[in-house]
């Protein structure tokens, strides 16, 4: 079955005054996709997300999300997606399920998804209590069920694993990673944390300056650099140099089938190193040490 897109932006540019903010973005999300993004403090992550979800308007380009265009078709194309983005915006002197009650009869949310949403933040009897009595991640829980009261096809989150604690992290990772999988959402989520980033994203947009500097394929190829000792003419083995030749597959099942391949036409392995781009090495190459 063919994905469809949930999100596309083309040639988005935004300025506040005379700096050039983000500079001629564009790039599609998929049905049940997660990318990640990545980018240096100030790379433009945050004005991105905002311009998405109509916080603030952009200079120039077009978002469609779900087929909706973000300016001539606004409330219907936010109708779809809700996002996080920068702390929450929970009011601190209610309790949380008072929190969630306002949002429900904001977004016009049934009573079974305002139970549902309650039992989903997993805080129990902290429901109850002032927000403000609230460690940092009963507010992302919380913040995060808020989001989801209007079942979105897409969701942003900006740096939500900031100050989650490793069991916390995982956490968040495994529920995002379910709800894309069961309740076929799409999710785009900003962080700092590449290990945490390569976990949980299908595909990796980096971002500089306000553009996009690569965006990581999504599925993930394996290159090796082999040294053998003698000629290969095989031409899916690039040559490097004498006896040195490169090789990359999609699968990890197919290496067996590429050395079997060499040992049948007498070519003995005298080396074999994983080359492929790991998140850091990719990381480094695009931002420096
Ligand atoms: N309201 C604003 N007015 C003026 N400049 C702004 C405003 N908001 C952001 N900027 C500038 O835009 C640039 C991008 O900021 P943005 O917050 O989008 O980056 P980011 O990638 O989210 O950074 P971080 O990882 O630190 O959160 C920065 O240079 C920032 O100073």
């Amino acid at each position: 079955m063919i994905k469809q897109n949930v999100l596309d932006v083309l040639n988005l540019c935004k300025s506040y005054g005379n700096h050039l903010v983000l500079d001629d973005i564009s790039f599609s999300i998929r049905e049940n996709e997660i990318v990640g993004f990545i980018g240096p403090n100030g790379a433009g992550k945050s004005t991105l997300m905002k311009c998405l979800c109509g916080l603030i308007h952009m200079d120039s380009g077009n978002v469609t999300i779900c087929g909706h265009d973000i300016q001539s078709q606004r409330e219907k194309a936010l109708s779809h997606q809700a996002s996080l983005i920068e702390s929450p915006g929970l009011f601190f002197n209610m309790t949380g399920y008072e929190n969630l009650e306002i949002f429900a009869s904001l977004k016009n949310v049934s009573k079974d998804k305002l139970q549902q949403m309650s039992d989903y933040t997993r805080i129990g009897d902290y429901l109850k209590k002032p927000v403000s009595s609230y460690s940092l991640g009963m507010k992302q829980r919380l913040a995060l069920s808020i989001a989801l009261l209007s079942s979105p096809q897409f969701l942003m989150l900006d740096e939500p694993m900031n100050g989650l604690d490793p069991s916390g992290v995982f956490e968040l990772r495994k529920e995002l990673r379910k709800m894309v999988d069961e309740q076929g959402m799409s999710l785009l989520i900003s962080s700092h944390q590449l290990n945490e980033i390569e976990k949980i994203a299908d595909r990796i947009i980096y971002i500089e300056n306000g553009k996009i500097k690569e965006v990581q394929k999504q599925e993930q190829t394996i290159t090796y650099q082999i040294r053998v000792n003698k000629i290969i003419t095989d031409h899916r083995f690039r040559k490097l140099s004498d006896f040195l030749y490169k090789f990359s597959i999609q699968n990890p099942n197919e290496l067996s089938v590429y050395l079997r391949k060499l040992e049948r036409e007498g070519v003995q392995l005298l080396d074999i190193t994983n080359t492929s781009d790991d998140l850091e090495n990719m990381y480094t190459r695009i931002y420096g040490e």
